[in-house]
């Protein structure tokens, strides 16, 4: 039993900056924008994700470029930040300096570790990394601090495989070797022969983009090329006629081992004494990933007992290596100082895909190579955009009827859809509509990065139920339900019968709206604040509300009456584009009707 009033004005969504950048405004400004990523990108229309807004768009926002990129992406961010580069920063400066920086760019020389996070005072909203690597930036820091980090992966891949290829070739002919020797004065060919690779069998360790580029090189070169990664699809291996292994039949039948996953915990010192013990005597490794996957002082003993013949290694577990290093100064080891991506081509790539990324995380816009948030396929968030607004929305309103019991603790949000479950990512209305639930109450800045982090730390439990409704799936979400457990309300008529805090919310034309509260059903559209009043229900009542509003010149969007039944307890949800004053509120509060009222800001 519900009546609409009046129709709601749409209004343009508002830009305003508040002093807590607000994720919708983002939205609004960057649907469905993703023109700014290279039509050579990979990932381009395929994963965006929604990033902080920019705290401001009146100054432009400064950039740190801690490490040297091309000119073209120090072009393109210069069109839009001020760009400070500095480069060969102490960890003391740079902490110093990135209080006042909105964004820093590195490559795999600079720690970003939990230090730069806690020194930016929460300025810094994007960290870049011009490049793929991201074992050089402490995510778990940036994600709790609300940054964004961003990369660039895809550039220098080829660069990275040529690089591979470069060493295999040069290890087995012994080329870095030979080459100093004859320099030397010698002329010592007896010395220097070599391995032919053809018919040689290449163990690709991590089968992705660097990985597979070399196995599809040294196919080329004839040799017999298996590959090792738990993650990879065997139908991509087997496109480029590679037969994916497990890691030990990867590392017992291999005459030369290429090194092409990520550090990770899981992949730290994965080449140890144990793992060199399984391989065939006189084995040749390359590495071009990261140092610190081979067990540094494992792989000397390897190379002393004849186990392992040879390696070729661009990357150091410490960079640069100690000049006395017993690895680096090895006679069957040939190293370079990490150049794996360090081509002109390469180079010029990584600055403009970096630049692109950063520039278009400060805007707020979607980005696509962000590595510490949820990547939503671009068609699900164009088409969830409205649901997201809703969320944090009904996020907002839960929490503000809050009025005392145990805190915030135990939140239970209902998704009614026609969608079956895995049709339906809820993570981002999730991450939301927790935004909505923790901002009015703190001074944290949620967004999507950080939520789920968030709402961990505050003990806040957000449980997700879905309701598959009948019907045609066409639009993903009919309603959403957020239900505060174990609270008192400051407006009684919001808890349901079984004792939450309640609210409901539908999509309509595009506008989320608030359909019901408690057990009451009332159509609002969202936008401005709220006025929520239990009152009898009786004639009037809208007229004397609205006259005392209109006095102050407080312009009513939206009045809708949810009642029980005629003349029985109605709540009347009134939409308002300015704040009353306490004194008006205070006149509404004293119309003899009018049992309980709340006001409450969106
Ligand atoms: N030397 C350089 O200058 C240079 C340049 C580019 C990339 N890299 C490094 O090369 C590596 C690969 O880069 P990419 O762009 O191909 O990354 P990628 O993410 O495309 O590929 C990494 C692969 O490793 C796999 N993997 C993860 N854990 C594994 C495990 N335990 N065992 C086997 N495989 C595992 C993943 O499934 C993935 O397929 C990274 O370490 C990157 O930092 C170095
Ligand atoms: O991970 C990477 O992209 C490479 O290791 C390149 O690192 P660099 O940008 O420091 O050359």
């Amino acid at each position: 039993m519900m009546a609409s009033l009046k129709t709601p004005t749409l209004k343009t969504p508002s830009f305003a900056l508040s002093s807590k950048p607000r994720l919708p405004s983002a939205f609004s400004a960057a649907f469905p924008n993703t023109a700014r990523f290279p039509r050579s990108h990979p990932q381009r229309r395929r994963f965006l994700i929604v990033t902080a807004s920019s705290s401001s768009f009146s100054n432009k926002p400064t950039v740190l470029v801690a490490e040297k990129l091309g000119e073209a992406g120090l072009t393109l961010l210069k069109e839009f930040a001020n760009v400070d580069c500095s480069y060969n920063l102490s960890p003391e400066e740079l902490c110093t300096k990135i209080s006042l920086c909105d964004a820093l760019i590195v490559r795999s020389g600079t720690k970003v570790n939990r230090e730069v996070f806690e020194s930016s005072g929460g300025r810094l909203k994007v960290v870049g990394r011009a490049g793929v690597g991201i074992d050089n930036v402490d995510l778990s820091a940036a994600t709790e601090h609300g940054c964004l980090v961003v990369n660039a992966p895809t550039a220098n891949t080829v660069a990275a495989a040529e690089h591979g290829i470069a060493l295999l070739a040069a290890m087995a002919r012994n080329v870095a070797q030979a080459d100093a020797s004859v320099k030397a004065g010698k002329w010592q060919r007896n010395k220097y022969v070599g391995v032919s690779l053809v018919g040689k069998t290449l163990a690709v360790l991590g089968f992705g983009k660097v990985g597979s580029e070399v196995a599809r090189r040294a196919k080329g070169l004839g040799m017999h090329v298996i590959a090792h990664d738990p993650y990879a699809p065997a139908d991509r291996a087997r496109a480029i006629g590679v037969e994916l292994v497990s890691f030990d039949e990867a590392i017992a039948t291999a005459d030369f081992i290429s090194l092409h996953m990520p550090l990770t915990p899981a992949t730290n010192k994965m080449l140890n004494d144990e793992t060199f013990a399984k391989m065939k005597k006189g084995v040749r490794i390359v590495n071009v990933a990261r140092g610190g996957v081979i067990d540094e002082e494992a792989l000397v003993r390897a190379l002393d007992a004849g186990v392992v013949a040879q390696a070729a290694l661009d990357v150091f577990s410490e960079e640069p290596p100690k000049q006395d290093s017993k690895l680096v100064q090895h006679e069957r080891v040939t190293v370079t100082p990490h150049l794996g991506a360090s081509t002109m081509e390469a180079q010029e790539g990584v600055a403009i895909e970096i630049a692109e990324a950063v520039v278009g995380a400060l805007k707020g816009e979607l980005a696509a190579t962000a590595v510490n948030a949820p990547m939503v396929p671009a068609e699900v968030l164009t088409e969830l955009k409205p649901y997201v607004e809703l969320a944090e929305k009904l996020g907002r309103l839960a929490v503000q009827l809050v009025a005392g019991g145990s805190g915030v603790k135990t939140v239970k949000v209902s998704y009614a859809s026609s969608r079956a479950p895995d049709d339906l990512d809820t993570r981002l209305l999730r991450a939301m509509i927790t935004k909505g639930l923790i901002e009015p109450i703190s001074s944290v800045f949620v967004n999507l990065v950080n939520a789920d982090y968030t709402a961990k730390q505050r003990g806040l439990r957000i449980t997700e139920e879905r309701i598959l409704l009948d019907g045609s799936p066409e639009s993903p979400l009919e309603s959403i339900q957020v239900q505060i457990a174990n609270v008192e309300s400051k407006f009684a008529s919001a808890m349901s019968e079984s004792g939450e805090i309640k609210v409901e919310g539908r999509v309509k034309d595009g506008i989320p709206h608030l359909t019901k509260v408690g057990s009451f059903e009332v159509d609002v559209s969202l936008e401005g604040s709220i006025i929520l009043c239990r009152q009898v229900d009786q004639p009037g009542m809208i007229g004397t509300v609205g006259s005392i509003l209109g006095e102050e010149n407080v312009n009513v969007s939206f009045m809708s009456v949810g009642r029980v039944a005629p003349r029985k307890h109605a709540v009347m949800a009134i939409g308002v584009d300015e704040q009353p004053s306490k004194e008006t509120l205070k006149r509404i509060g004293e119309v003899p009707a009018i049992e309980e009222f709340v006001f409450l800001k969106l």
